[in-house]
Formats: structure tokens, C-alpha cells, sequence
């Protein structure tokens, strides 16, 4: 691991109407990392890296990547300096087949590194997909074989599926369509938002394994994850957050451990979302919303998840 972080956050903070979802955070990835955000439902993890992503703009922070600002910049542009991400709840292009859907991902990567001159390139790429010289086809056949091996990854879950529309596939394998195209991008950095969500056991364990081999690459991972276990197998460092804000980081042994953490999973009774921005805590509880817990972490977990390393 390199000393220099690939990504820096430092200051991040949303705010929505009344509520701070994302509240002055600093966040850093080293080359090769695999950090995990945990925290339970509400807590401001998906909007952190909808911040960090350009999916969302931020009231104040910045965010750099190898040392370039990058704050606020587009999704379109982040993917092609290497910021890929996966959502919470999957997103695909449903009327393209799941070898189009990679291809998206590996032409952004192409665009990136083409001229962009105003005017004279849109026309060069326009003669050159009516002419399709050599070199074109050559690429676009790359690009395939590329794709191909992408896809393989997955195994038998795609690849047998490789020229069907993705609207035609389960909610498990649209969401390994999402990481095979995050990956065309050759990132920089994958960040992955609860992509085990809505799966069952096995399809969790089997994702957990491919993810495994993403980081066995060495890739720099960032994890969004309720399901503990997988956090504290895969993780170098977990950052842990609540109410908007970063109440614990370190080692998941260490992060899983911390009162604060365990505190924040079971104290709480009432949620409003973030901390309010008023920063008067209590005025969170008279938001008065029942806690959504369906899938965060419960009590057992913590212990179960590996005794007390
Ligand atoms: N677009 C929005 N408009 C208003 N409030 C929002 C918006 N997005 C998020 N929030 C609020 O910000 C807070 C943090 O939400 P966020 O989705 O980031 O939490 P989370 O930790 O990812 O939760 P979960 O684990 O349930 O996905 C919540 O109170 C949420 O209701």
C-alpha cells in the first residue's frame, strides 16, 4: 500500500432541508485498500458517496483523487478518471444486453483517453464509425474480448446470458451486470454501495467471493455493507458512521468492538435521518420516525462475527 491516499475527502458535509445527512467528514483510501463504511439505516453512508462520486453536490468539503480536485465534477466525468460505482438498489440499462451494458463501460473508458478538441473530434468519430477502418474494428473487437473476460469473472451466472436484454435477468445478476461494467473502467478506485442487498445466502457468499478476488487484485475497494461478516473478512479499515457523522475507524476488529458503534445500532429508537443541522441532538428524536432496521446489523451479530480479536 502506497503512503499517499488515492482519494481523499475531507470535510464533506449535505445537508437536506433541516437534517446534516453528511456532517464534516474525512475520508482517505490508500492504493489497494479496502475500506468499508458501516453504520446503521439513515446514518448518511449512500449520500457520503453519492458526494464523493459527483452523484450528489455537497454544501461544503472537497474531495480530491491523486492529488486533482475533484470536487462536485460530474458522474460522467468521474467514471472516466476512474471513479466507478455501484448502487444500492442496481442500476443497469435494461433494454441493452449485458455485453452492451460492459461495452458502455469500457467505451467511457475510450472516450476518456480520445482528443477533445471542440468540433474537429465528434466529426472524426462520426467518419470513423460510418468509414469503420481497420483500426476501429480492431478496437471494437478488443473491446469485446475484453468484455467477454469481464463478464467471465461471474462465471456461469452471465456468460450463458451474455446477448440477453438485462430487464430479462434476475435482481442478482443485474446486479453483477452493474460490477462487470463498473469494472470495464478500468477504475481507479470501485466503489460498491450494498451490492449484496436483496440477495439470499448463497448468491451473498458468492458475491462475497468475487469481491474477494477484486481485492486480491489489489484494487481499491470501497464497501457500503449491513451484512457484518462480510465486512469484517473483507476490510482492511471500517469507518463507521452515525447520524451523518464518522463515530469510529480502524480495524474491523477494533471499529466492531467500539462502544460508539454497538451504541448506535441498539440506542437508538428514533431516527430523523442525520444529526439536525440545528446540532442540538435531541432534535432528531422529535422527528419521531420509527427506526427502518429491516436489514442492519443487530446485536448478535457482533458477536458472532468473529469473538473478540
Ligand atoms: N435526496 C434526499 N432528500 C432528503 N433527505 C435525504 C435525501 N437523501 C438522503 N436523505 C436523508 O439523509 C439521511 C442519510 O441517508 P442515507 O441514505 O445517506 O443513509 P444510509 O446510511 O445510506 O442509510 P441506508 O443504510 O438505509 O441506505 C437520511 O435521513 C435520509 O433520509
Amino acid at each position: 500500500m502506497s503512503d499517499q491516499p488515492i482519494l481523499t475527502a475531507t470535510g464533506i458535509t449535505r445537508r437536506f432541508g433541516g437534517i446534516t445527512a453528511v456532517d464534516q467528514v474525512n475520508l482517505h483510501v490508500h492504493e489497494g485498500e479496502f475500506l468499508s463504511v458501516i453504520g446503521p439505516n439513515g446514518a448518511g453512508k449512500t449520500t457520503l458517496f453519492n458526494l464523493i462520486s459527483g452523484q450528489d453536490r455537497m454544501n461544503g468539503g472537497t474531495v480530491t483523487l491523486d492529488g486533482r480536485d475533484i470536487t462536485n465534477m460530474r458522474p460522467h466525468k468521474m467514471a472516466e478518471i476512474g471513479v466507478a460505482r455501484t448502487f444500492q438498489h442496481g442500476r443497469v440499462f435494461g433494454n441493452l444486453t449485458v455485453m452492451d451494458n460492459v461495452l458502455v463501460g469500457c467505451h467511457t473508458r475510450m472516450k476518456a483517453a480520445r482528443s477533445s478538441v471542440p468540433v474537429v473530434a465528434p466529426v472524426l468519430e462520426i467518419l470513423k464509425a460510418l468509414i469503420r477502418p481497420a483500426s476501429v474494428r480492431a478496437e471494437e473487437e478488443a473491446m469485446r474480448a475484453e468484455a467477454r473476460e469481464i463478464i467471465a469473472t461471474f462465471g456461469e451466472r452471465l456468460t450463458p446470458r451474455i446477448d440477453n436484454p438485462t430487464y430479462s435477468l434476475s435482481y442478482a445478476n443485474r446486479r453483477r451486470v452493474e460490477i462487470a461494467r463498473a469494472l470495464a473502467l478500468h477504475p481507479r478506485i470501485l466503489i460498491l454501495d450494498e451490492p449484496t442487498a436483496g440477495m439470499n445466502e448463497s448468491e451473498t457468499a458468492e458475491m462475497q467471493e468475487i469481491i474477494a478476488g477484486l481485492k486480491a487484485e489489489g484494487r481499491t475497494i470501497l464497501l457500503i455493507e449491513h451484512k457484518l461478516n462480510m465486512v469484517m473478512q473483507l476490510s482492511d479499515r471500517v469507518m463507521a458512521m452515525d447520524n451523518g457523522r464518522v463515530i469510529s475507524e480502524g480495524k474491523p476488529y477494533e471499529v466492531r468492538n467500539d462502544p460508539k458503534v454497538i451504541e448506535a445500532y441498539l440506542g437508538h429508537s428514533t431516527i430523523g435521518g442525520g444529526r439536525p443541522a440545528s446540532g442540538d441532538p435531541d432534535e432528531g428524536s422529535a422527528v419521531g420516525v420509527a427506526r427502518t432496521r429491516c436489514d442492519a446489523p443487530v446485536a448478535g451479530q457482533f458477536t458472532l462475527a468473529g469473538g473478540s480479536q
